[in-house]
């Protein structure tokens, strides 16, 4: 009874300390101290499944005396163990398992390192197996010089210490995996980032311009919005600048040095989104010759913009709104959950809320999304602005075709003026472009606008 007390007391405090345990090196640290504690062995290791899931891999491992420095002990973590007696009675049992040295140098075809084990003084060991409720994850081995290390007491006490073990164990993996994904997807924006070299200097030139009270608003929200790493929802017409209002967000939040990525929710058929969202394994279906990484994984640290969300549909709004909530996605023909930390800008020229009443858009998505709206109106509505903007394109496309500064004749700004812009600045911009290109002279007499519809 009291020894059981005492058991229940040291488990207790050992799950105290493997609360904190951060890395590999923590973990040896506890392992050694603690369980020195109660039991006495020399050498220590854990072996965890390899990724083909047959073989066993050294995990962590800690030897002394004349084993501290022999060879063979100085384990790469790439030998595969396994599919002798030892690992199989440990793997098949559930109690701990102790093994003398002596005794296993008489059984005929004992595995090669058995021999070793008695020339650098082992004498006995007791090895486990380390599961949770859904994983099998490994085994722990407990190596000794002296005989009567593994009394019954001690191997029930081992048999409780795996089971936190296991659990501990099992994040550590899954973190790992995480680790070496997020490593893989830099690798993967590195190169993306080398390839468009022209689309951080593309994105540092976002300029908005606009003297409207409206677009003065609009410039104070995205000031109020761009630091603070919530999500905001675009709306507005087409041609009105929401990408414009997305990169101004963008380049002015702490995510600036990483990637902008855009998505637009109405170029792809459904199957397509999905795996440019979230990528896939190689595989995972016909015509999936390679893993691909989603444009979720791409912008990883940097931001997300969902453009034409209002177009997305209804399958993948569920699919996006969990990804939302749980921050983490999972690639198609995947395994493990990818995490994410990704700041998310959706656009839509579409009014939502109606969406919302007519069924096409869902109400939770929408409410996840509409944390911080941004609304951009129509350039009818801000008319004051279309002189400032012409002026701008004019200068910008003078430039750009070699020509000298240019003006409009008045007659011209009148007819921009008296026009009502179904396709926004974006029209504006393009009917400018084309002034610039058509007029022989530096004044711009005659407007094109009817040209362009
Ligand atoms: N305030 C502004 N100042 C300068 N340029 C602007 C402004 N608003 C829009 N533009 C220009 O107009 C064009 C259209 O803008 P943008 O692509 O951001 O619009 P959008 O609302 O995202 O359009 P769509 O809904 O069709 O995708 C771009 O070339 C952009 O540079």
């Amino acid at each position: 009874m009291k020894q059981g007390n005492m058991m229940v007391e040291f488990l207790l405090s050992l799950s105290s300390d493997i609360a904190l345990i951060r890395d590999k090196d923590d973990f040896l640290r506890v392992l050694r101290e603690r369980l020195r504690e109660v039991i006495h062995f020399n050498d220590i290791v854990i072996n965890i499944f390899d990724e083909d899931g047959k073989s066993l891999v050294p995990y962590l491992y800690y030897s002394e005396g004349r084993r501290k420095n022999h060879p063979a002990f100085q384990r790469s973590g790439h030998s595969k163990l396994g599919g002798d007696q030892i690992f199989e009675a440990v793997m098949a049992a559930e109690q701990p398992q102790v093994f003398n040295v002596r005794k296993l140098l008489k059984v005929k075809n004992h595995p090669a390192y058995i021999p070793l084990f008695r020339e650098t003084g082992i004498v006995e060991f007791s090895g486990i197996r380390l599961r949770t409720a859904t994983h099998e994850i490994g085994c722990l081995f407990l190596f000794s010089e002296q005989t009567g290390t593994f009394p019954e007491p001690v191997l029930q006490l081992i048999k409780g210490v795996s089971h936190q073990l296991s659990i501990v164990l099992a994040n550590m993996l899954a973190n790992d995996r995480i680790a070496s994904q997020l490593k893989e997807i830099e690798i993967y924006r590195q190169r993306l980032e080398n390839k468009h070299p022209v689309r951080k200097k593309e994105i540092a030139q976002a300029d908005l311009v606009g003297n409207s009270r409206e677009m003065q608003q609009v410039f104070r929200l995205i000031s109020q919005v761009a630091p603070a790493d919530s999500t905001v929802l675009i709306l507005g017409e087409t041609g009105t600048g929401k990408e414009l209002v997305s990169k101004a967000i963008h380049n002015h939040s702490t995510r600036r040095d990483k990637l902008l990525v855009k998505v637009n929710c109405a170029a792809l058929p459904v199957n397509l989104i999905e795996s440019e969202l979230f990528g896939h394994e190689k595989g995972a279906f016909t015509g999936a010759s390679e893993r691909r990484i989603g444009k979720f994984e791409m912008a990883h640290g940097g931001t997300l913009l969902l453009d034409e969300i209002g177009e997305l549909p209804l399958e993948l709004q569920a699919k996006l709104l969990r990804v939302l909530q749980e921050r983490e996605i999972e690639r198609i023909g995947g395994k493990s959950p990818v995490r994410i930390d990704v700041r998310i800008i959706a656009a839509t020229n579409r009014d939502l809320k109606k969406e919302v009443e007519a069924g096409r858009f869902r109400r939770d998505l929408f409410y996840r999304l509409n944390v911080f709206p941004i609304v951009l109106p129509p350039l009818r509505e801000r008319k004051d602005e279309i002189p400032e903007l012409a002026e701008y394109f004019l200068q910008r496309y003078a430039g750009k075709a070699g020509k000298s500064a240019m003006r409009l004749a008045d007659g011209v700004k009148e007819e921009m003026m008296a026009y009502h812009w179904p396709g926004n600045v974006r029209e504006l911009e393009h009917l400018i472009e084309r002034s610039v290109l058509l007029s022989r002279g530096t004044v711009i007499e005659e407007s094109f606008i009817r040209k362009s519809h």
